[in-house]
């Protein structure tokens, strides 16, 4: 895959707080990849360094090769798609899709084909003599949208496009834009802060935290196999859920203590921590299961989504612990129960969060 955009060790300060502490990465071309993280992680900043709407503070940023870091906007050859749609309210819907090309004095009829293949790709046709203010916020954003793609860009930045939307448009969406990147085939770069839209729309993820890449794969990659203890919480949910333990082998086999002489056994895994290092054990709710198990529980709630039920129980330890059951679980509160954690699904972590122990065939359990 050729690189569409490249960032070789781009740094960034707001006074003298780093908020870019040197990410290098590299987009594919035609990739849709999404750089999640929490508020204030740096997403927007990065993204706009690309746009060229953010000066760099050190590093280099190329596009197609061509380094671009000290060129405008405009020559950058960049289509961004904002939060607010930004629409000229008192120009129409044909004239705010028009009006980039004017500008690019782009001949009258290659703007009449473009506007047309980009409203008929929206499926806006109808609206083009509208008011924005006559727009409803999916229509909006559509033609928002379809501002990027009659300029042809050579990758679509969006930052965080979908969120004014309700949350029953924004799902609606969020296939629309898979879809239009399937039909368009373009580089687009998404930034958001909810895992949901960077797991259902991403062919590459990139976890951002505090301004420092975490880890960049696939949504399935990250999922099963988190480099991390703050990858596995941020991706999925409900949430991973992590106890703590230490590392305690029997007969030669990998054992973790849980407390009042009971361990979990994991057969044919092995880490590079002595005996008593501390590790904590992730495991994700879907996959521990109520039944014969090392770790005792109550359940305390049950919420029956009717798909699913999610079980929140709480350990001996006074730790709260979720499950997810498929269908509509029979568990009710007050219950005691024993949780088994099945070996291919439990992720260990390091003192320092640090995936360790993986194994190496986790494609064969993860994916059905
Ligand atoms: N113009 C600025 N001046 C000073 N600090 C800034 C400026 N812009 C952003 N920051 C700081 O840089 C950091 C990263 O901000 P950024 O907007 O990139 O985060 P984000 O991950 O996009 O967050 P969010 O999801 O909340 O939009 C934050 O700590 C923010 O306060």
């Amino acid at each position: 895959m050729m690189a569409a955009i490249e960032l070789r060790d781009v740094r960034k300060s707001f006074q003298s707080l780093e908020v870019i502490r040197g990410i290098s990465l590299t987009v594919g071309e035609g990739a849709f990849t999404v750089f999640v993280g929490p508020s204030g992680c740096g997403k927007s900043t990065l993204l706009r360094m690309i746009a060229g709407l953010e000066e760099i503070g050190s590093g280099e940023i190329r596009i197609d090769g061509r380094r671009c870091d000290h060129l405008l906007p405009a020559a950058r050859g960049l289509a961004m798609v904002f939060q607010s749609y930004a629409l000229y309210p008192h120009m129409s819907v044909g004239q705010n899709l028009r009006f980039g090309l004017e500008n690019l004095k782009v001949p009258k009829a290659e703007i009449d084909a473009r506007v047309a293949r980009a409203a008929d790709i929206l499926e806006i046709s109808h609206l083009m003599k509208r008011r924005p203010s006559q727009l409803s916020g999916g229509q909006s954003q559509r033609v928002a949208i379809g501002r990027a793609i009659v300029k042809e860009p050579k990758a679509f930045l969006f930052d965080e496009p979908l969120s004014n939307l309700d949350a029953e448009l924004r799902v609606k969406m969020r296939g629309e834009l898979v879809a239009l990147h399937r039909r368009l085939g373009s580089t687009m770069v998404y930034v958001t802060h909810d895992q949901v839209e960077a797991m259902t729309m991403a062919d590459q993820i990139v976890v951002l935290r505090e301004g420092a890449v975490e880890q960049v794969g696939a949504p399935i990659d990250l999922y099963a196999r988190p480099a991390n203890q703050f990858v596995a919480g941020f991706l999925g949910a409900p949430q991973m859920n992590f106890v703590k333990s230490r590392i305690e082998r029997q007969d030669g086999c990998l054992g973790l203590a849980l407390g009042e002489g009971t361990s979990l056994v994991l057969p044919g895994r092995d880490v590079a921590l002595p005996d008593g290092a501390p590790v904590t054990i992730g495991i994700r709710p879907e996959h521990a299961e109520i039944g014969d198990g090392p770790l005792k529980a109550r359940v305390e709630t049950t919420e029956i989504l009717g798909s699913e039920t999610v079980i929140h129980a709480r350990l001996q330890s006074g730790q709260g612990f979720t499950l997810a059951r498929r269908g509509i679980s029979g568990a009710k509160a007050g219950d005691d129960v024993m949780l088994a954690l099945p070996a291919p699904f439990v992720h260990l972590f390091d003192e320092n969060g640090i995936a360790v122990g993986a194994t190496p065939d986790w494609r064969r359990d993860y994916v059905r």
